[in-house]
């Protein structure tokens, strides 16, 4: 058996998985939530695989506890699995996966961990300075907690290497441009990676013969076109903020709305910032960051929620159609992450009134629960719908096993 821890560090939250990368199946997991605040929260759940006509339960175990900064989160899952199991004696990891959001131009691969592999991340930071920080105290946390395994490094931009330079340039000023680094570097590489290798082998086609367009909506949420496997075109840009409506970011929109309200409405550059990373999105129109909250509310008569859900929708058809034009032919469009796997009216309201271009939407299959990959186009539609959930904690582990292994 080999076991892979792996720790998707945020900046106030850690989720961690053990998993057996033969088996394919997480053996624990958890999130430890609000770190560095008064009151936080910890849940630690062993799954029992399922086996042939047993349906054992999950064990979920969930505490309110204050953990200051990572080493302490790092502590509290050890005891977490002290305490529960699975016992890390019987089952020691032989690498720990670290999700890295920003590789920037530098790492186009799952990376071991050294000394200039940190300073390396640490030096991308202005290109990411939600995300590169947190990955980068969880991954010193956790070399202090587990100092003999190798620690890995897989990139959320590593996949969107292949993007063609027309592609990732922006239209702006060239040198200014190459001496700040700025240009599109995408991200959800790992997730677009394993959700259009599983899509082919669902469709039971070879993934290098297609041309799919793959919608991960989750809190961040992207699209991706993906041409024989590779990525081509993604939507997020230099950070995370460019591209689809999200939880709480803006996504696309015009530049000089910026300057607009830093010139009227006094904004500074963190003000701006908040804007648009934290308080825009479907939060800042419908009121709620959560999906499932927000199709309550719409539910309920909420126009503004409703607006919301439009707005998201209209900006992923958009997408849909751009990539379909980039691709020049699409075999499938597939959902995935919290929302794509589970939305229906997200599903739904996105691809609606596409039918001319081949694509067309089941109600019944959409409206139809699962948690496996499913089709939910017609048997006529040209092009395949399909949900296919992500699974980056496996994906990262497979990754950070092949590094060591080799
Ligand atoms: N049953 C559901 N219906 C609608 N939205 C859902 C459902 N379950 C989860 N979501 C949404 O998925 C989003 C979180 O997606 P997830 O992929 O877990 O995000 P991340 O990994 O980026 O934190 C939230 O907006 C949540 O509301
Ligand atoms: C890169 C990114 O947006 O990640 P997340 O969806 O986890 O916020
Ligand atoms: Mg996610």
């Amino acid at each position: 058996m080999s076991v892979v821890l792996v720790v998707n560090s945020g900046s106030s939250s850690m989720k961690y998985q053990l998993t057996d990368v033969e088996a394919g199946e997480p053996l624990a997991s958890g999130l430890i939530e609000r770190i560095g605040q008064a009151e936080g929260r910890a849940t630690h759940t062993v799954r029992h695989p399922s086996s042939p006509g047993s349906d054992a339960a999950d064990d979920t175990f969930r505490v309110d506890v204050a953990v200051p900064d990572h080493d302490a989160a790092f502590a509290h899952m050890l005891d977490a699995f002290a305490e529960h199991g699975p016992s890390l004696d019987d089952h020691p990891p032989v690498a720990v996966g670290h999700r890295v959001v920003q590789g920037g131009a530098r790492f186009f691969e799952p990376t071991v961990v050294t000394d200039r592999v940190k300073r390396d991340i640490e030096e991308l930071e202005v290109l990411a300075p939600l995300h590169n920080p947190a990955n980068l105290a969880g991954i010193v946390a956790a070399e202090r907690a587990f100092p003999d395994v190798p620690h890995v490094a897989v990139f959320d931009t590593a996949f969107h290497q292949t993007l063609p330079p027309a592609a990732y340039t922006y239209a702006i000023d060239r040198e200014l441009a190459a001496e700040h680094r700025v240009r599109r570097y995408g991200f959800h590489g790992t997730s677009h990676r394993f959700v259009s290798r599983a899509a082919a082998e669902f469709l039971g086609r070879p993934v290098d013969e297609l041309r799919m367009i793959v919608l991960h909506l989750g809190n961040g949420a992207s699209a991706c076109a993906v041409s024989g496997g590779r990525s081509v075109e993604t939507s997020m840009g230099m950070t995370p903020l460019e591209g689809l409506v999200m939880g709480t970011r803006s996504g696309d929109i015009d530049p000089a709305v910026l300057l607009h309200l830093q010139r009227v409405a006094g904004l500074d550059t963190d003000a701006t910032d908040r804007l648009l990373n934290s308080r825009s999105g479907i939060l800042g129109l419908g009121g709620h960051a959560d999906m499932r909250d927000l199709v309550q509310a719409s539910e309920s008569g909420d126009d503004a929620a409703t607006l919301a859900l439009e707005v998201y929708a209209h900006r992923i058809r958009s997408y849909v159609g751009a990539y379909a034009a980039q691709l020049g032919r699409v075999d499938a469009i597939v959902f995935t992450a919290g929302v794509g796997e589970n939305a229906s009216i997200v599903r739904e309201w996105s691809l609606a009134g596409l039918e001319g271009f081949g694509v067309e939407v089941d109600p019944e299959r959409n409206r139809r629960r699962g948690s496996d990959a499913r089709r939910i186009s017609t048997d006529a539609s040209k092009v395949a719908v399909l949900v296919v959930p992500t699974n980056e904690e496996l994906e990262i582990a497979r990754q950070a096993l092949a590094v060591v292994d080799a």
